[in-house]
């Protein structure tokens, strides 16, 4: 039997506080009772946004300003398979109200599996909200930079940056050397006493992978592995240049993508940039948050939404 294709137009609504909107699915359709995104069927002739828009009209009564493109996936029921296009919403006009007798919920990512059973394809993008939106790259680079890189590091960590990446490919002393692992170590003190999670760059020992709070695998060591290398509690990101990494990305289950360059980028003055149309295209086949690189800072990151990406990587940002 051929299984049903429907495509689906999913709403992310998040307000200022953090929280994001989840309704229970009403009584006369399939899985009622479940929790969801609010959301429905993309009709002919639509495009992702207005399908969203019209749908958070008739179930919710809300007017959404911008959506944005986060995450696209398909998904297997034993009925149907689904084609489920996820889209942050950060504006809306008009007070919140279940207009197919359905109850609702404003709720932290944590918090939401306390309202009751989750339809399985909202349980990953639940975990993938916490994911922060900003991901800065350290270049201590050499041992008499290393002071300009801590000034810098403060200054990300007062803007609120929560998640930074340990990646020192030219130290003198070597990739695996005491001296570095000195500097990875006070990283990881500081970024813990600030609420920041710090993962580590594949070149690094895999002795320094378990002791980070996850790991930024460089294509050419995801392509060697056949198997996510760290357990589901950790952070797991893909460094992807073409398609073909994002399919090793995938089938390493990774939590996030970073795709790039985007945009011309001093650290790789010989290579042409993706593009950003490019970058969309293959931000779609990760089924899972993209970070933009490349040319990207905290300054650029609602362009970074507004092709699909979960958020911006930088080094010098
Ligand atoms: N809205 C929503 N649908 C989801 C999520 N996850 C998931 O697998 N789906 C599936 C369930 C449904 O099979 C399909 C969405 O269809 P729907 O029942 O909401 O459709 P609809 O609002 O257009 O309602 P109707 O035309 O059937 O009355 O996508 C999710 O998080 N939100
Ligand atoms: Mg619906």
């Amino acid at each position: 039997m051929n299984k049903p294709f429907i495509r689906v137009a999913v709403g992310v609504v998040l307000n200022p506080q953090g929280q994001v909107l989840l309704a229970q699915r009403p009584e006369d359709k399939p899985w009622a009772g479940w929790w969801e995104f609010p959301g429905g069927k993309i009709e002919s002739g639509e495009t992702e946004h207005q399908a969203l828009a019209r749908e958070l009209k008739e179930e919710l009564d809300i007017t959404i300003g911008e959506s944005y493109p986060w995450v696209h996936f398909t998904y297997e029921y034993p009925k149907t398979i689904v084609e489920l296009s996820f889209r942050r919403v950060y504006t809306w006009n008009g007070e919140v109200r279940g207009l197919e007798q359905q109850a609702f919920a404003w709720t932290t990512p944590e918090k939401a599996h306390d309202l009751g059973e989750l339809l399985p394809a909202s349980v990953a993008p639940l975990k993938w909200l916490n994911i922060p939106g900003t991901y800065a790259i350290s270049h201590f680079a050499t041992p008499d930079q290393q002071e300009a890189y801590w000034q810098q590091f403060d200054q990300l960590l007062a803007q609120g940056v929560k998640l930074f990446q340990f990646r020192e490919p030219t130290w003198h002393d070597g990739v695996g050397s005491t001296s570095l692992k000195a500097l990875f170590d006070a990283m990881l003190v500081k970024c813990h006493a600030h609420g920041a999670k710090l993962l580590v760059n594949s070149i690094h020992p895999r002795a320094w992978w378990t002791l980070a709070d996850g790991v930024q695998l460089r294509a050419q060591d995801a392509v060697q592995l056949e198997e996510r290398p760290i357990p589901g509690d950790k952070l797991m990101g893909v460094s992807c240049h073409h398609l073909a990494d994002i399919l090793y990305a995938n089938v390493l289950n990774a939590d996030f993508v970073v795709l790039g360059h985007v945009e011309a980028t001093p650290s790789h003055p010989n290579q042409p940039p993706l593009g950003w149309e490019q970058f969309q295209q293959f931000a779609q086949e990760a089924g899972r948050p993209v970070f933009a690189i490349g040319g990207q800072s905290i300054k650029r990151l609602e362009k970074a939404r507004e092709h699909g990406a979960h958020g911006v990587a930088f080094m010098r940002g």
